[in-house]
């Protein structure tokens, strides 16, 4: 319930990547925006405190810049940007203005880390790195005379080496995290490729064909494609010379066909033709190539190799109806003596 209402409000599935990092954003705003919105009450009413005060209310308005650019706009690069930038120049006028107490510097850690996170490692880092020179100069021009006890040099050895280290630790650790992330999307790739192409010929394989078959919105002309006798082929020149002849043939197909038709190997010696135009004149034509392409090539076995061809329209909502129509086209091409094609009516 709660995770479908935060879906609609940032605009991304809960699966999506951007999902968490939209999450803590929002989490982030609520929270800071909280803060501030009790400083300004402390700094206005309890402890009337005017520099602190107006800190506190561009903090707290900034913040609901950065909720309408997360949840309206649906920026949240944008949104981030506003809510480091506000605990960057706040926390920094903190240090300015609160009577140079050494506790206020504590608050500057909040910029590598959370600058880190939110505007990713290079920005974060350039971010940290500037917000670090402003408070380094003053702590160093202005220390001799903090109160109520001097700021020594120790203190700033000490925070600039705290500093450091989480500066470090958040650039490596997000660094590291974006690029698995990306190492993580490119094996994906790798993967959707691998599993969708046929080892033997590189043609697309049958669960690809499958899913353009299904997936499509308008009908295609489909052809099966069988290799005439193959098994004397293996019988007589032996499996790696098959399987020889099943990759030259795929290249001959692919370069019979037009280039937005689609080629597949279905299994075994079986190939599938997918034709993107709509024409069967057009299409009757290209089977007739495809027969004599092949015929004519040399497979370097001193005897022709020669294709069956069924050629049927493929609808995406009878797709069982249309491959066992396909299948009957091909078996009548066989019947008809091999090395021809027969359309299903
Ligand atoms: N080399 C090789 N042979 C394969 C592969 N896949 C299937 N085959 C062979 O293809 C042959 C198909 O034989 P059959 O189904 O009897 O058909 P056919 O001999 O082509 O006869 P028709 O279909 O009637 O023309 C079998 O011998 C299979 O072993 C493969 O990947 N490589």
């Amino acid at each position: 319930m709660v995770i479908r209402y935060l879906e609609q409000a940032f605009g991304v599935a809960s699966s999506h990547p951007d999902f968490r990092f939209r999450g803590f954003l929002f989490s982030a705003l609520i929270l800071i925006s909280s803060g501030f919105g009790f400083f300004s009450f402390y700094n206005a009413v309890i402890d009337f405190y005017p520099p602190m005060l107006i800190a506190d209310l561009i903090g707290f308005f900034s913040c609901f810049i950065g909720g309408y650019y997360l949840l309206v706009k649906k920026q949240p690069k944008v949104a981030a940007a506003i809510l480091q930038l506000i605990v960057t120049l706040i926390t920094f006028l903190f240090i300015l203005v609160d009577g140079n107490e050494e506790f206020a510097l504590a608050f500057a850690f909040f910029t590598p880390v959370m600058g880190i996170f939110l505007l990713g490692y290079k920005f974060g880092s350039i971010l940290s790195v500037i917000n670090f020179a402003g408070i380094f100069y003053f702590c160093f021009t202005q220390m001799g005379t903090w109160q109520p006890a001097p700021f020594l040099s120790i203190n700033l050895i000490h925070f600039s080496f705290v500093y450091t280290i989480l500066l470090i630790v958040s650039f490596y650790y997000d660094s590291s995290r974006r690029k698995a992330y990306q190492m993580l999307a490119e094996a994906n790739v790798k993967l959707q490729e691998l599993a969708t192409t046929d080892a033997l010929t590189a043609l697309r394989n049958r669960r690809y064909i499958d899913d353009v078959l299904l997936n499509a919105t308008s009908d295609h002309y489909m052809a099966m494609i069988d290799v005439d006798d193959f098994k004397q082929v293996n019988d007589q020149f032996g499996h790696d010379k098959g399987d020889k002849i099943l990759v030259k043939l795929a290249r001959v197909l692919v370069s019979s066909v037009g280039a937005k038709d689609i080629v597949g190997r279905w299994g075994g010696e079986e190939f599938v033709v997918i034709f993107a135009e709509p024409s069967l004149a057009h299409v009757e034509e290209c089977l007739k190539c495809l027969n004599q392409h092949i015929a004519a090539t040399d497979f370097g076995i001193q005897r022709p190799v020669t294709i069956s061809i069924g050629l049927a329209n493929h609808n995406a909502k009878s797709h069982k109806e249309s491959l066992r129509s396909v299948d009957q086209a091909l078996y009548e091409a066989k019947s008809k003596g091999k090395n021809t094609y027969s359309i299903a009516c």
